[in-house]
């Protein structure tokens, strides 16, 4: 790694409506080295990289103050297509594909192979080479170890596998000397994170230079060269590998030290109660995988964990609840079948679901944060109206919804301008708390969660954790957790399913060890006390 500077920047900052989201930053990014940055949701790290890609967004909102030194000299760009062509790379924190095309377009789509024929009446015409552009799209993920066709469309690919594709998107083009990373291995589990981590030392070894963005503090010290901790739109600690301290990192991205959420009465709990809900038979079409054989009971007030490795179906049964997935047998909710192909009644029943994909399927990014925050307890259990019984009809109560957004944003430590700011404009870890608090409002018999901490720092984390175990023991809710983070799901779960192409695998204590999870995930072994 040399000591010469790609890039560096001199008072950088950043205001969206006269608020400053980004504050002098002095900041520099060495030729070869990967260098991490760290911070807590809306601490300014995103908007730090969308500026050196120069993203429209930040244009379109006033553009920034400060200079940016590339290589040596001034950068005077004010787009993304002269940052590519300088060389830098950018994967997004939300997806940037192109679900209509196919794996190979989409990675070649910003270095297309290009055949130019001679000139036909004066034009010169050009055309893309759309077998040399699969071939290479191939050989770089067979490099990923994918094991998909090129040709694929993306559309209903999985969650991971999209990571993958927006990566070699970046890789696949011969120019690329800086590569901006925002929050890549969120969607990862560790096998793909393994992967990632070779990827990432390839192009090290061949003199790209990085940034990257986790909440992973674990990733962040095994990858990072440097890192660089972000508070409240400032730099206020930087690190070299040497100095390395998770705790003190942590310490300095949140200002105080971070207590764990953990559910400490959990033994024998729910021994007593009745089954809440009933799975009979279900097989369910998830996108391109079945599941199938679901026999499944759970006990009113139980925290059920579900994990597997992507696509393997821990999050198929929450989405077939609510009516979104093909679904065959039968589903008993207190005793009678539930009818899942009215979403709306289900959610009038007390059954709610927070999804994975957000941006997709949670929450109104037009809408402000307090009609987000609303919403769902408003329109299916006509909460906040001043008379109840009239419904559709009768007036909001906005002194009630004025107390419980103020009292919501608070208890989630969601970081926003005010309860009017539209969700678009929030950070990604602040709109995913803000869906955890929707759905919470509704104060629900049954609450399927996916992925709750995705995106989510370290404290904010053990804040959600938390309020979930709260609403468990204040309500009984039951609580059905899909995460492929195995430490939170031992944290707060009475028991943890492991599912394994498609069908229940195992059923977990959650005092069981991190190796006998490894291996019920990986479909080699069940139970290990059990078989040994
Ligand atoms: N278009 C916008 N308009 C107004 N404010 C914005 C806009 N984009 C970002 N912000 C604000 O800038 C601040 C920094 O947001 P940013 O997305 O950079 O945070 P982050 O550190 O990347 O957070 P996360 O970990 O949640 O992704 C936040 O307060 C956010 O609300």
């Amino acid at each position: 790694m040399g000591e010469i500077d790609m890039i560096k920047t001199i008072n950088l900052s950043k205001k969206f409506s006269g608020i400053y989201a980004l504050k002098d930053i002095n900041f520099h990014l060495r030729k070869g080295e990967v260098h991490g940055i760290v911070g807590a949701n809306g601490s300014g790290k995103s908007t730090f990289l969308n500026i050196l890609f120069q993203d429209l967004n930040i244009h379109k909102t006033g553009g920034y103050e400060g200079d940016i030194i590339y290589e040596g000299t001034k950068l005077k760009i004010n787009n993304t297509r002269e940052a590519m062509e300088l060389g830098i790379g950018k994967v997004y924190q939300e997806f940037a594909l192109i679900n209509s095309m196919d794996i190979a377009s989409n990675i070649k789509i910003n270095s297309p192979n290009i055949i130019s024929t001679t000139s036909v009446l004066g034009d010169n015409l050009s055309y893309i080479n759309k077998k040399e552009n699969e071939k290479e799209a191939q050989d770089i993920i067979s490099e990923f170890r994918l094991n998909i066709d090129a040709k694929t469309y993306v559309e209903g690919l999985m969650v991971n596998t999209k990571q993958f594709i927006e990566i070699a998107r970046e890789v696949s083009n011969k120019n690329l000397k800086v590569l901006l990373l925002d929050e890549p291995t969120a969607s990862l589990n560790k096998e793909d994170v393994d992967i990632f981590i070779n990827i990432i030392e390839k192009l090290k070894k061949n003199g790209v230079s990085i940034i990257f963005i986790s909440h992973r503090l674990d990733e962040i010290t095994h990858l990072c060269d440097r890192v660089s901790v972000f508070r409240d739109g400032e730099i206020v600690a930087k690190y070299s590998k040497e100095e390395f301290d998770v705790e003190q990192i942590a310490i300095d991205m949140i200002g105080k030290k971070v207590n764990k959420a953990l559910n400490i009465h959990r033994d024998n709990k729910n021994t007593n109660q009745e089954d809440i809900l009933r799975f009979d038979n279900v097989a369910i079409l998830d996108g391109n995988h079945n599941i199938k054989d679901i026999n499944l009971s759970i006990k009113r007030g139980e925290i059920l964990g579900i994990t597997s490795l992507a696509g393997h179906g821990h999050t198929s049964l929450s989405y077939s609840i609510m009516g979104l997935l093909e679904t065959n047998g039968d589903i008993i909710y207190r005793n009678k079948k539930l009818n899942i192909k009215r979403p709306d009644k289900t959610i009038e029943q007390g059954i709610v679901m927070i999804p994975d994909e957000r941006k997709e399927r949670g929450i109104l990014l037009d809408s402000s944060v307090r009609e987000n925050i609303i919403f769902t307890s408003c329109y299916s259990k006509n909460n906040f109206l001043k008379i109840k019984r009239l419904k559709g009809l009768s007036l909001l109560d906005f002194a009630k919804i004025k107390n419980q957004v103020n009292y919501s944003i608070k208890e989630f430590n969601i970081k926003c301008s005010s309860p009017k700011q539209k969700l678009r404009e929030l950070s990604g870890g602040n709109q995913q708390k803000i869906c955890i608090a929707r759905a919470v409002l509704t104060y629900p018999d049954i609450l399927f969660i996916n992925e709750p901490t995705r995106g989510i720092d370290i404290y904010s984390k053990e804040i959600i954790l938390d309020s979930l175990l709260k609403i468990n023991k204040a309500n009984e809710t039951t609580i059905i957790l899909a995460s492929s983070e195995i430490d939170e799901l031992k944290r707060v779960c009475d028991r943890i399913i492991v599912m394994y192409e498609g069908s229940i695998f195992d059923i977990l204590s959650p005092y069981e060890s991190n190796e006998v999870f490894s291996l019920a995930i990986s479909g080699k072994r069940r139970n290990y006390n059990e078989k040994n």
